[in-house]
């Protein structure tokens, strides 16, 4: 039997960072955004972390999970991700009933739980063996450098809104100075472009839809192709065009957009693995989503139609080594693996450039949203955006080392807040009155 360390530790933190106006279908970004860092310490010394998307509810998942983490060996990884993904920690809680979101929500919830547990894991474990995580994953690693694309979003007036947005600094790059300030048009997004592109090297663009009017969105598109003709550009509305809207707008766009994401979903009956597959067959163009295959059952469903090109999977919700094995399965099948993100920190940065680092063969360009928080460092070496590619650390686990002074900081300003729970909606009313989601209808067409 193997000497293996045992988990002795146990932290759940969230922590809080500053984020820019960003417009999406559902509402305006908040001036602050949340993350919850799971961090694992295990006899040998070592300390493991994942970070996933925060909620309160997770939290509890996750303190619930930690008597039962503390005594076994990390070797177990294997078996405790599984253990956990069957025992269903929520109901373990008294005070976590009764729930007041839908289930399909909890359930989500549920997994970004186990992705944190297995994230923090899987450093200790690369710690242990002294390997890279992406050595662990899947194939092992395939590459150094893994491409990650500018994400670019219409940016609201900051000054609408009596919250504190950043202002922006002036005495760096230009791009810390433009991603606070008012982008609407679309030489304003071409200009966000260029300087993110400036800064960061990216060879590849997304721009983030469901604001505007479907044409202007496609405009942007198309002006942010003729500025960088060699880059993917893809345009994600969330599903907010309906079918016949979103062949309209993308029939014959073939030289613009490389692949669409997410540009239908369920409507009139029909799922959003029909309408995708029918978009599919109306417009040739290949099709990415973080919004109909996000579980095993899922993804059988919208491969079985032919709905889709592009699993964009994100491991903090399918777990680093699920997404992994998506990453095999597109090799394997003739698709292409990419990964959805969220506003992040570094450790997030870490995991998404180990999950690419071990998919075996082309992949699209990650998401990524750092670029919005680049400079709020919670580790103390982060990870760069060096020519469009995210390098990987020569170090075991995922190579990175938490700033505690940072880290703290960051769960201060977390405990200071009123509202604890990301809701675009709150911001959103500063730009007009009474706003309220509607997944069918452009965030700004009211
Ligand atoms: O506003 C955002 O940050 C985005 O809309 C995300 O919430 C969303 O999940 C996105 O990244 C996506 O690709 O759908
Ligand atoms: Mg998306």
């Amino acid at each position: 039997m193997s000497d293996s360390p045992v988990i002795t530790d146990v932290k759940v933190i969230p922590v809080t960072g500053y984020d820019s106006m960003l417009l999406n279908i559902a509402g305006a970004h908040s001036c602050f955004f949340s993350r919850v860092l799971l961090v694992i310490t295990d006899s040998a010394g070592h300390s493991g972390v994942g970070e996933i998307p925060a909620t309160q509810v997770v939290q509890k998942i996750l303190q619930n999970a930690a008597p039962y983490l503390i005594g076994q060996k990390i070797t177990r990884l294997n078996a405790l991700v599984a253990e956990l993904h069957q025992r269903d920690l929520r109901d373990e809680h008294p005070d976590m009933q009764p729930f007041p979101q839908a289930r399909a929500w909890d359930l989500e919830r549920h997994y970004n739980a186990v992705a944190a547990v297995e994230a923090a894991l899987l450093d200790l474990m690369g710690q242990f063996l002294n390997e890279p995580v992406a050595e662990l994953l899947g194939a092992g690693k395939q590459r150094d450098e893994v491409p990650v694309l500018g994400y670019l979003f219409y940016i609201a007036d900051r000054q609408r809104a009596d919250m504190p947005y950043q202002p922006g600094r002036q005495d760096q790059h230009p791009w810390y100075h433009l991603r606070h300030q008012q982008a609407m048009g679309i030489d304003e997004v071409v200009r966000l472009a260029e300087a993110a592109q400036d800064r960061y090297g990216f060879k590849d663009f997304k721009l983030k839809g469901g604001v505007q009017r479907g044409e202007t969105e496609i405009e942007t598109a198309i002006a942010l192709k003729k500025r960088f003709p060699e880059a993917r550009v893809t345009v994600d509305p969330n599903a907010s065009w309906s079918l016949d809207q979103a062949i309209t707008l993308c029939r014959g766009m073939g030289d613009v957009l490389s692949y669409v994401e997410d540009p239908c979903g369920a409507e009139n009956g029909y799922s959003g693995r029909e309408t995708l597959a029918e978009f599919k067959r109306a417009t040739g163009l290949p099709v990415a989503t973080n919004m109909i295959a996000n579980d095993w059952r899922q993804l059988n469903h919208a491969l079985q139609l032919n709905a889709i090109d592009i699993p964009l999977a994100d491991p903090h919700f399918w777990t680093m080594r699920s997404a992994a094995t998506i990453g095999q399965l597109c090799h394997e099948w003739r698709l292409t693996m990419g990964c959805h993100s969220n506003n992040h920190f570094d450790i997030s940065l870490a995991m998404l450039a180990h999950l690419g680092a071990s998919a075996p063969g082309d992949i699209t360009s990650f998401d990524t949203h750092w670029i919005w928080q680049d400079g709020q460092y919670l580790t103390k070496e982060p990870l760069q955006i060096r020519e469009g590619k995210i390098s990987l650390p020569d170090k075991p686990g995922f190579g990175i080392e938490l700033d505690w002074e940072k880290v703290e900081a960051a769960n201060r300003l977390y405990n200071s807040l009123p509202v604890k729970d990301r809701d675009d909606t709150v911001p959103m009313q500063y730009l007009i009155d009474g706003w309220q989601f509607n997944p069918k209808q452009a965030t700004l067409l009211r």
